[in-house]
């Protein structure tokens, strides 16, 4: 039996993806796994008994991850299960600071008790015309799940499209239009493009990556555009280039102080992925994650430890060890488990960055001794019995 606490709202449809063994608890001394959205999870302490972390979403930059690994606890997101749903408000982004569409619509609801409205429609409709993005170049830095997803459905709508991003999938390089400008050097996005529009995550290398520099380099009445965080981007001169006009619109998902009564900014509630498909999407994929990880010890999409699959568990006996990656950790394995006659049947040893992540299958059950013995070898952080 196993036990999960939500620390946001997740998808029910998700949800129902765990079967009889799992129950869902309010109180986290008794979670074995943890499912989370936005809440940030720096401030909180994780006792022993979270095994796992799954984000219901792209961003993990609300969740403490090398903290996580030091304990233990394997962290998950969903990669690509909120994409269309971003993709789909990016544009919607464009089009609204390209035509004054909000200007518009609120105009009319002003008018709302004028009989003459539709009249006096066609003296002020020129107050809110605008351009289309049809011909124009839009420079997309980051081009992951969302941002090549963005970049493709900008080639269909007849855009120019300049692409950065030195670290590619080659994944996401195959989905790639080959209308796609390639862009090395980031500096010419900054020059060239009418659009500029943020989809990388957010860590201290692209922190304030949009800087008073970056912004300076602009095409005057450049629109920029920010789905992914908004420590990306240095707000403060930002707006005093909306106010100048060098920027003409900011459009961003992450209301703040800073941003939220600004002079030309179009600011969302963080909806990008708020659609019932990416909702469903997301937590179906972290409810996955979590049960293979809890019920087989595989891992799948992790953020701070390595994948690792030995299948479904239909062996005698399976131990997950997670521990750091240093020299000598496998043999000293063998050596409590040999000394114990417990024969190893198939093993896996996987590492990522400073951490590593061992399973084991043994053709006799593992006993709660053997996992004691394997806890207090110096580089183990946590061992669990998976049969
Ligand atoms: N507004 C929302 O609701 C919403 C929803 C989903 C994701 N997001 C944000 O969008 C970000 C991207 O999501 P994704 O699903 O596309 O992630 P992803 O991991 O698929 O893509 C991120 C891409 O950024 C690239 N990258 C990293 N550093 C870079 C740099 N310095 N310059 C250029 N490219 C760089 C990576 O190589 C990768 O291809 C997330 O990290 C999250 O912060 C926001
Ligand atoms: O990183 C993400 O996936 C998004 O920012 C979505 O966050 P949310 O799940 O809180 O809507």
């Amino acid at each position: 039996m196993f036990q999960y606490q939500c620390l946001n709202p997740i998808s029910k449809v998700g949800l129902d993806g765990f079967t009889n063994d799992y129950t869902k608890t309010e109180e986290i001394e008794k979670a074995d796994a943890i499912l989370v959205r936005s809440a940030s999870m720096h401030e909180m302490k994780l006792p022993e008994n979270i095994q796992a972390i799954a984000r219901a979403g792209a961003g993990v930059n609300n969740i403490p991850l090398q903290d996580c690994a030091e304990q233990g606890i394997v962290v998950f997101n969903t990669p690509g299960a909120n994409a269309n749903g971003v993709k789909e408000m990016v544009i919607a982004g464009m089009l609204l600071a390209s035509r004054d569409i909000v200007g518009g619509v609120e105009w009319v609801k002003q008018e709302k008790d004028n009989e003459n409205v539709g009249k006096l429609a066609e003296k002020q409709k020129k107050q809110f015309a605008g351009c289309e993005i049809k011909g124009k170049k839009l420079g997309v830095i980051g081009l992951g799940a969302i941002g090549a997803m963005v970049a493709n459905t900008a080639i269909y709508l007849g855009m120019e499209v300049y692409g950065y991003d030195p670290y590619i999938s080659v994944d996401t390089a195959w989905k790639l239009s080959r209308e796609i400008k390639h862009i090395a050097n980031v500096e010419d996005i900054f020059k060239e493009c009418d659009y500029i529009t943020l989809h990388v995550p957010l860590l201290d290398s692209t922190k304030g990556m949009i800087s008073k520099d970056s912004i300076a380099m602009m095409k005057d009445g450049v629109v920029l555009l920010n789905f992914s965080r908004d420590l990306l981007v240095d707000e403060t001169a930002l707006i005093d280039a909306l106010e100048t006009g060098k920027v003409k619109k900011y459009v961003t998902d992450f209301a703040n102080p800073t941003v939220a009564g600004a002079k030309n900014t179009l600011v969302t509630p963080h909806l990008g992925a708020s659609t019932a498909e990416s909702e469903d999407n997301c937590a179906c994929m972290a409810v996955k994650e979590l049960r293979d990880y809890l019920e087989n010890g595989n891992i799948h999409n992790s953020v701070n430890y390595p994948n690792c699959d030995m299948g479904i568990c239909g062996v005698a006996g399976r131990i997950a060890i997670n521990h750091k990656n240093v020299v000598n950790m496998i043999s000293q394995f063998a050596t409590v488990l040999g000394g114990a006659g417990m024969n190893i049947s198939d093993m896996t040893n996987k590492s990522k960055g400073d951490y590593a992540y061992t399973l084991i299958d043994l053709e006799t059950p593992a006993t709660q001794e053997i996992i004691d013995k394997l806890d207090e070898i110096e580089g183990v952080l946590k061992v669990r019995i998976i049969k």
